[in-house]
């Protein structure tokens, strides 16, 4: 079957679902720590996987957690998938993990869904508003820590680094207005950062990578190791920092 729905309304649709099933999860506490991320990751993928390729059987997907479908680093029409970001904040049990379904042709981002379940929200390319508001003077790290990279804008910039768990959940908090930047580097997937990024641009925020080039998605090895998101009043000062150390 090819569904009539749009690829906007599939995106936000399988993010919302996908994260109803990973609450389900997490039902009657009969599942703890790495079980229940195990169990999680298992469970959202499957059903992302059967969804998505009952209603667009001709995409490829590129997830975390399963094999590349399709022919997918030649393919024009690729959903980079993460069904569980954050899988360690979701085992112990906080709000931040997020669930991203993007879709990418010819390696730049056309659709985007970031749900962040456990706080019943879900950011959609094409419905994102740009953060309203003034700056906050604040940035998101990892909850394990920034990189050298992040600590040094952080310094240069005066942002105070918020730990939030998950790519998707600290990209969104950029765009809501909570913080002003999300700076990553030392490491991470594609799934990590597509669809956060999808999002972010639709809501006028600049993405780019860490030496101010674009993203581009759907490599042969799926790795994209570094990239900023930020409010563009802060850009040009927050690109000239980091190119003191790059
Ligand atoms: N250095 C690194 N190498 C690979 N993946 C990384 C990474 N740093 C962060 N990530 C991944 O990026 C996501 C967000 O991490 P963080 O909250 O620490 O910023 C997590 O995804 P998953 O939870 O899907 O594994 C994590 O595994
Ligand atoms: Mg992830």
């Amino acid at each position: 079957m090819i569904s009539r729905l749009s690829d906007a309304e599939l995106a936000a649709r399988v993010a919302e679902g996908a994260g109803e099933i990973l609450m389900g999860v997490r039902h009657g506490g009969l599942l703890g720590g790495r079980h229940l991320g195990d169990v999680g990751d298992a469970m959202a993928q499957a059903w992302i996987a059967n969804v998505l390729g009952r209603h667009r059987p001709h995409d490829a997907i590129l997830s975390e957690e399963g094999a590349d479908v399709g022919d997918r680093a030649t393919a024009d029409r690729v959903w980079i998938i993460d069904p569980l970001d954050g899988t360690s904040e979701f085992s112990s049990g906080t709000a931040d993990w997020a669930v991203h379904v993007a879709l990418t042709e010819s390696g730049a981002v056309t659709t985007a869904a970031v749900s962040l379940p456990a706080v019943g929200e879900v950011f959609r390319s094409d419905a994102v508003k740009p953060p309203s508001g003034t700056l906050t003077g604040r940035m998101a790290a990892s909850r394990y820590g920034g990189s050298y990279e992040s600590a040094w804008v952080s310094r240069r910039l005066s942002l105070n680094m918020i730990g939030i768990g998950s790519a998707g959940a600290k990209a969104m908090a950029v765009v809501r207005g909570d913080v002003d930047a999300y700076v990553h580097a030392g490491g991470q997937y594609e799934w990590d950062n597509c669809a956060p990024v999808g999002v972010a641009l639709a809501a006028d925020l600049h993405c780019s990578r860490l030496d101010g080039s674009t993203i581009v998605y759907n490599q042969p090895r799926p790795y994209m190791p570094d990239f900023v998101i930020c409010r563009k009043e802060i850009r040009d000062d927050l690109l000239a920092a980091l190119d003191e150390i790059w």
